[in-house]
């Protein structure tokens, strides 16, 4: 479904351009259908960076990204709109996600309407279908974002984010702003939604249990680099480099 051939992205900061500094360097990846990559690595190390680099946020200075077997590095604005559906991210912060002075309701029919879907019966009944699919009841459809607790919002984001029916999903700390309890729910949601549709992530965290736990690989980024990508068991059991190894000791069962 998805091949990250030897992505590279530097920054540039300050006056005139500043020192470059390389975010992400010659990174790359393989993702299939209906699969998990878990991508670990100490913050700073690339790993937002490189997921907006294959969702094509942002450009990528060198490198190739091949969607669904099309190249789309140099695909322009109009072609990434329809292409949008189907390449989504879930953040952290759901919050941040809805607009706060909008109802659910209304959030959750604004991709039908970008879409030229205006027939609201249709909408109504999508809606309540996928609320429905994430846990959740029709009584929400009123309420603001503030009056729906963290992983309320976070299911109303992945319903969200599913009625555009995505072939592949960034997952960047999905659960990491939610209560232990609440987390379950949401990584079981998830979990539903990859077997019912197929759907290949990409899951950032630094929840190592977390991850072992979604991921069928895990690619480990170190300084802009994918140090060593191997089967989740694997990768906990014998991780190949020192590096790796140190941010197991230091991150699991934190
Ligand atoms: N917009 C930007 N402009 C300049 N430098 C940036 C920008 N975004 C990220 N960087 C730098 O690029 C490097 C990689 O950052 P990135 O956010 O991708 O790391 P990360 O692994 O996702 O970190 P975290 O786990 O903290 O989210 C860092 O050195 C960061 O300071």
């Amino acid at each position: 479904m998805l091949d990250v051939i030897n992505v590279t992205k530097t920054y540039r900061t300050g006056l005139l351009g500043g020192t470059p500094a390389i975010a992400v360097n010659n990174v790359s990846f393989s993702l299939k259908a209906g699969k998990t990559l878990g991508l670990i690595g100490m913050s700073g190390s690339g790993k937002s960076t490189l997921a907006r680099l294959v969702l094509r946020l942002i450009p990528c200075d060198s490198g190739r990204i091949v969607f669904n077997g099309v190249e789309i590095t140099n695909f322009n604005r109009r072609q990434m709109k329809k292409l949008r559906q189907e390449m989504q991210i879930l953040f952290q912060n759901p919050e941040s996600s809805l607009n706060p002075r909008m109802t659910i309701g209304k959030s959750l029919a604004e991709p039908y309407l970008f879409q030229a879907i205006n027939d609201k019966d249709y909408i109504a009944g999508q809606i309540e279908g996928w609320l429905a699919f994430v846990g959740l009841g029709p009584e929400i459809l009123n309420r603001q974002p503030h009056q729906l607790s963290g992983g309320q919002l976070q299911r109303v984001c992945i319903a969200r984010a599913l009625l555009l029916k995505p072939r592949f999903l960034v997952l960047d700390e999905p659960t990491s702003m939610l209560d232990v309890s609440v987390q379950a729910q949401v990584i079981e949601v998830l979990k539903n939604a990859q077997q019912e549709y197929g759907i290949a992530y990409l899951f950032i965290s630094h929840d190592l249990d977390l991850i072992k736990a979604c991921s069928e690989e895990i690619a480990v980024m170190h300084q802009g680099r994918i140090i060593e990508q191997q089967p989740a068991e694997a990768l906990y059991k014998q991780p190949k480099e020192e590096y790796t190894k140190e941010l197991l000791d230091t991150f699991l069962n934190f």
